[in-house]
């Protein structure tokens, strides 16, 4: 449902539109006592070439959030886009179409097909839309992840860590637009984990790609260009250049000191 009121007020970032952004977002689960406003009216914009880690507290809206931005759930007021297009416009065939050729997921609600082999699920979402594999950056995505030796086995021949950096390859394959990642380094030790972000932080760089995570590590935070601090559904810090210790300190004083909740959109129309 769009808000007619929902009018932009964030600042623009660059010049060209955001690769992605929300304004006056907010969604509402159930009603009367047992009401929850996971969203209080988040307006954000995510810049073309950037890399933004969203934290925050355990149930302050983060996966929430990052649903509504990639159209995998629906906001109750306000608007998302990815680049100029508004999602609450779409139908079901758009949203789909939009999803595969600008999005790349990597979440790990999101299976691979367990009937394919790892290179099959990599190049799913590429064959699906009849494009053309680049063997190349196939070849650089898979060995910087460490999946070479891994590419004819099926996803109950994997182990959890490798079945995660499967997806990830997928998401990364196609170059898309913009990459969203809820947890994307959550199953995942310590090695296997820089080899994911800092291949999330190389597809920035190198390609101009922007990337999305939600995360409760600092230290993956760290990778990202911007951080976005999330506490009961509203935007309380939005900083760049952090450190990990940054960033712990920030998530300590927000479990010390919660932000008071910010009155909701419709109760302020
Ligand atoms: N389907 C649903 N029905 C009712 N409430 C929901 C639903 N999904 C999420 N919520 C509530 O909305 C709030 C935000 O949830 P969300 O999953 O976005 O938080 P989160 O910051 O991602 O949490 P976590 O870090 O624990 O994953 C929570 O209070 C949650 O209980």
């Amino acid at each position: 449902m769009s808000n007619p009121a929902a009018a932009p007020e964030v600042a623009r970032e660059a010049q060209q539109p955001p690769a992605a952004a929300a304004y006056k977002l907010a969604k509402v689960y159930g009603k009367g006592e047992t009401v929850v406003h996971a969203l209080r009216g988040v307006s954000v914009e995510f810049a073309e070439g950037e890399f933004t880690a969203i934290m925050g507290p355990s149930g302050s809206g983060k996966s929430t959030l990052m649903h509504c931005l990639a159209g995998l759930d629906t906001a109750s007021f306000g608007t998302a886009q990815i680049g100029s297009t508004e999602l609450t416009g779409l139908n079901d065939k758009q949203m789909t179409k939009l999803r595969r050729d600008l999005i790349g997921f990597v979440f790990q609600s999101f299976n691979l097909v367990p009937t394919l082999t790892a290179r099959e699920n990599i190049t799913l979402p590429l064959d699906i839309a009849g494009k053309k594999v680049d063997k190349e950056w196939m070849d650089a995505v898979v060995d910087r992840l460490g999946l070479a030796d891994r590419l004819g086995h099926r996803p109950s021949e994997l182990s959890g860590g490798q079945v995660q950096r499967v997806a990830c390859a997928r998401a990364l394959v196609g170059r898309p637009q913009i990459i969203f990642g809820d947890e994307p380094t959550g199953n995942l030790d310590s090695r296997s984990s820089a080899e994911v972000l800092s291949i999330l932080r190389a597809t920035v760089d190198d390609f101009k790609q922007t990337v999305v995570i939600v995360t409760h590590d600092p230290r993956a935070a760290s990778y990202a260009d911007r951080v976005i601090f999330l506490a009961d559904g509203q935007i309380v810090n939005d900083q760049r250049g952090l450190s990990t210790d940054d960033i712990y300190e920030y998530m300590k004083h927000l479990d010390e000191h919660p932000p008071a909740p910010v009155p909701v959109p419709d109760e302020q129309d």
